[in-house]
């Protein structure tokens, strides 16, 4: 059984992504005094990247081991491997290079020119996440599904049409069921080729961070945590094993159902008393 969704809402776009950054850290270096390593699935967009970004800013950086944890993506645009519209190229710029990560611990999608189509760039990245699971399964870590690692935080943004990596709404993505990995095609934001994890992949996850700015996701981050079903409004569908935590900015949080306004503080403190 997953976890409800808790929310915690932040004034505006620089201070979320200040917060998530402060947690990605603090999470990490808990994570690795459990277990050594830590994995992350990170996304694109402007509050996954702005996040990285203060990340690299925050001197809390450094309680971090960076050579152990392993950093792979929840989607991709199906570009060249050095375009600039790319996730993993964003990251790269945001964090990753100025970290000097070991490239055997940046787990980016195939890039085009690499692989013929998107469809083969899925079947590759679902290759190496099996043989991730493997190593881990041989190493005894506990996983919830055999053919993905420990994912120990995947991060999602939403876009203005609730859609969370690139699963889009009412898309053959979203309805995707016994697969890992899949190519995307005719994607209503550009590019339309894309390669991204199933919802069945993402949910595999120990927690999820939803992180979201902006009046013009208020919609979308209404009706997921109204209740909307996952086909019409895939944000709705993303679940932690452990945590699944709704960061936002008060303009996004501008539609949300007012009892879920400040869940986080009011669930973990006990008070019923939360916070805005
Ligand atoms: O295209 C994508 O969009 C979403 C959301 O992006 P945003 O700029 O509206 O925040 C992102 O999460 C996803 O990884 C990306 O490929």
């Amino acid at each position: 059984m997953n976890a409800e969704p808790k929310v915690s809402v932040h004034p505006d776009s620089g201070l979320l992504a200040a917060s998530v950054a402060a947690r990605l850290v603090t999470r990490l270096v808990d994570v690795q005094n459990e277990r050594g390593t830590a994995t992350v699935v990170l996304t694109g967009g402007t509050l996954g990247i702005g996040a990285l970004r203060a990340v690299a800013e925050s001197p809390a950086r450094s309680a971090v081991n960076w050579s152990a944890v392993d950093f792979w993506w929840g989607d991709e645009r199906f570009l060249p491997a050095d375009h600039s519209d790319r996730n993993a190229v964003q990251a790269r710029a945001a964090l990753l290079d100025e970290l000097k990560i070991s490239p055997n611990r940046v787990h980016e999608f195939g890039a085009a020119g690499d692989f013929e189509n998107q469809d083969d760039a899925a079947v590759d990245y679902a290759r190496r996440l099996q043989e991730a699971a493997d190593k881990d399964a041989a190493a005894e870590v506990e996983l919830r599904d055999p053919r993905l690692p420990r994912f120990d935080i995947l991060l999602l943004g939403v876009g203005p049409d609730a859609h969370i990596a690139s699963l889009f709404p009412e898309m053959a993505g979203i309805r995707a069921k016994g697969q890992t990995v899949i190519g995307v095609t005719g994607s209503p934001k550009p590019p339309p080729e894309r390669v991204s994890l199933t919802l069945e992949a993402i949910n595999s996850a120990e927690e999820i961070w939803l992180a979201v700015a902006g009046q013009d996701k208020a919609g979308a981050v209404g009706l997921a945590l109204a209740g909307a079903g996952p086909v019409q409004v895939p944000a709705a569908g993303a679940r932690g094993h452990k945590k699944t935590l709704w960061l936002i900015d008060q303009e996004a949080a501008s539609q949300l159902p007012g009892r879920l306004i400040g869940s986080e503080e009011a669930s973990e403190d006990g008070s019923g008393n939360p916070e805005r």
